[in-house]
């Protein structure tokens, strides 16, 4: 894997004379996850699609940086709220997609070796319309964590799992990108406090950091430093923005 940069994004976006949002900004460190939260329709899904370089619709003015220089689509990994699966491919034909249609040969071993730590080994041949949503999302899941790019950005990955699967997932996914710079949406207070190097909140009045526990990710779920800050993640979230860091 080629080395993680940070990612900056500074500006607003607006529909026509609609602001989306303000001017904000959202420091992405190297190598670490940031959380992005936020009621819904306030932009998130936008922003990670601006950072990808996939239309979005909106007209944004600002500039978003990699902190080498370099150009960021090419080297992101975007998983998409939907899941956005081939229906006419298997598990397998879908995980490894990203590789086929980059006219290379997938790593059919690498390939299976995650499935079957994602729990998928069952459902191998299975087609999307054959498995549940959490079996679906899983299944995207994998196919990102396939792609191996320095950037990560994952829209609610973790939404459609049980309780005991989505901890175990958001382990896994802290594992396997463990090094790469992960922008990470979600709705969920307890995920940001568990996974979370740095937290964000957006709403319709801007941007907003709240500082975790510095406790190293995956904090665990008992601790009473990542309770007290998931505490005050939904306090802050059911405040909106009249909350201060
Ligand atoms: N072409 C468009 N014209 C006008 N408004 C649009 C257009 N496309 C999207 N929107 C609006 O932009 C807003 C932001 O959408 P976005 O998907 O970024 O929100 P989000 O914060 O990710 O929401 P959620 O948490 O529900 O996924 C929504 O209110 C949506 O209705």
């Amino acid at each position: 894997m080629k080395i993680a940069p940070g990612v900056d994004l500074l500006g607003s976006a607006s529909f026509d004379e609609t602001v989306l949002f303000p001017p904000v900004s959202l420091e992405i460190d190297a190598g670490g996850w940031s959380c992005l939260l936020g009621p819904s329709g306030c932009g998130k899904t936008t922003i990670l699609r601006l950072i990808a370089g996939l239309d979005t619709g909106a007209a944004f003015e600002g500039r978003i940086s990699a902190s080498d220089g370099a150009p960021i689509p090419d080297r992101v990994a975007y998983m998409a709220q939907t899941d956005l699966l081939m229906p006419w491919l298997d598990v397998l034909g879908n995980v490894t997609l990203g590789a086929r249609l980059r006219g290379e040969a997938p790593d059919q071993d690498a390939a299976r070796a995650l499935v079957t730590r994602l729990g998928l080994e069952p459902h191998l041949h299975k087609r999307p319309s054959q498995l549940s949503g959490g079996q679906r999302q899983r299944v995207a899941l994998a196919r990102t964590l396939m792609e191996d790019r320095p950037i990560v950005l994952l829209d609610e990955p973790f939404s459609a799992l049980d309780a005991r699967t989505r901890a175990d997932m958001q382990d896994l996914a802290a594992e396997t990108l463990s090094g790469r710079t992960v922008l990470l949406v979600t709705h969920d207070p307890g995920e940001a406090a568990r996974l979370g190097d740095r937290v964000f909140l957006l709403d319709e009045g801007g941007m907003m950091e709240a500082v975790p526990p510095a406790t190293p990710t995956v904090r665990p779920v008992d601790d009473p430093n990542t309770l007290a800050f998931q505490a005050r993640l939904l306090t802050a979230l059911r405040e909106g923005h009249q909350w201060k860091a």
